[in-house]
């Protein structure tokens, strides 16, 4: 039997209109506009699309969006100086740096320039280390997405057994703290594992995010495995267009596993949505108010 799909674009809608209710609350009670400031480095064509879309998503959700676009070749100290600045400014709850960075710029620096407070990305080593310790934090968008992707099949993800391929900061790391949160029992693969297909099939939840385009076939997966696609790269595809594929063989792992999300319409639903879950929770944090119910 075909597996069933699990529908990103209705879950993230679904959140952003639950968000968009609580926002309205926080003014009508507290006077309070939960602000998002974006920072654009450069002129990725991907970046500049993301970015568009959270200013767009953040003022949909009648939240303050301030955008910054700064050039390629911008100094460190000048993006320093303007996180200083967000960082001093009330009407900002929520600080994102777009990444990747344009060569030049010291990564980490500008992350921990961030005020964690403000650090709705979750990429602070304040909020990352207060993540590892099983602390409250705000905490990456898309793996948080992930978690409620998986949720939305199983309302508990304790003892199963989980395997996240990938280790990076951005999701694989804090995937993998999530869902000890969760109870899950988990497996961190990598490019050096050894014997990946084997190790993924005794999984009852795989999260595939090392961005290698189908990476992961329908024989690595245990029947009825729920699969969460965090990989999206763009191929060629007729009449000079692009289109995107998963890490995951999306065809033959709908013939294996019980839920798979596609992409696009899986997971990169989710990080603008949480997106907008983290600025409204920072917001209230610093106004002293109690966590939204979102
Ligand atoms: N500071 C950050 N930088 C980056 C993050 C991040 O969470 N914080 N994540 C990614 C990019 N990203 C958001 O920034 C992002 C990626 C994908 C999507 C998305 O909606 N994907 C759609 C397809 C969109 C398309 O057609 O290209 C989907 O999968 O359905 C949203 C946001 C790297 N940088």
């Amino acid at each position: 039997m075909a597996a069933s799909l699990i529908d990103g674009k209705v879950i993230a809608a679904d959140l952003r209109a639950r968000v968009a209710v609580e926002v309205a609350r926080m003014k009508r009670d507290h006077g309070l506009t939960p602000g998002l400031a974006v920072v654009l480095i450069g002129n990725d064509p991907a970046s500049e699309v993301y970015v568009r879309n959270k200013h767009k998503q953040t003022q949909a959700a009648g939240m303050a969006s301030f955008e910054h676009m700064l050039p390629a070749d911008v100094a460190q100290a000048d993006v320093l100086a303007l996180i200083a600045e967000l960082n001093a400014n009330p009407a900002v709850h929520g600080i994102l740096v777009q990444l990747p960075l344009p060569k030049g710029l010291d990564t980490e620096a500008v992350i921990a320039a961030i005020d964690p407070a403000k650090d709705v990305d979750g990429l602070h080593p304040h909020n990352a280390g207060r993540l590892a310790g099983g602390l409250p934090a705000l905490s990456p968008c898309t793996p948080l997405g992930c978690i409620i992707l998986t949720k939305s099949v199983h309302a508990s993800l304790e003892g199963m057994d989980a395997i996240v391929i990938g280790r990076s900061n951005l999701v694989g790391r804090p995937l993998v703290q999530l869902l000890l949160n969760e109870n899950a029992t988990v497996t961190i693969a990598h490019s050096r594992s050894r014997d990946l297909p084997d190790l993924c099939r005794r999984a009852d939840l795989v999260y595939a995010a090392v961005g290698r385009a189908e990476m992961v076939r329908g024989d690595w997966l245990k029947p009825g495995a729920t699969v969460i696609d965090v990989g999206i790269t763009r191929v060629p595809a007729a009449e000079g267009k692009t289109r995107l594929i998963g890490d995951v063989a999306f065809n033959e792992a709908m013939q294996v596993a019980g839920a798979v999300t596609p992409v696009p319409g899986g997971v990169g639903q989710m990080t603008v949505a949480c997106l907008l879950v983290n600025t409204l929770r920072a917001a209230c944090a610093i106004r002293g108010l109690p966590a939204p119910g979102v």
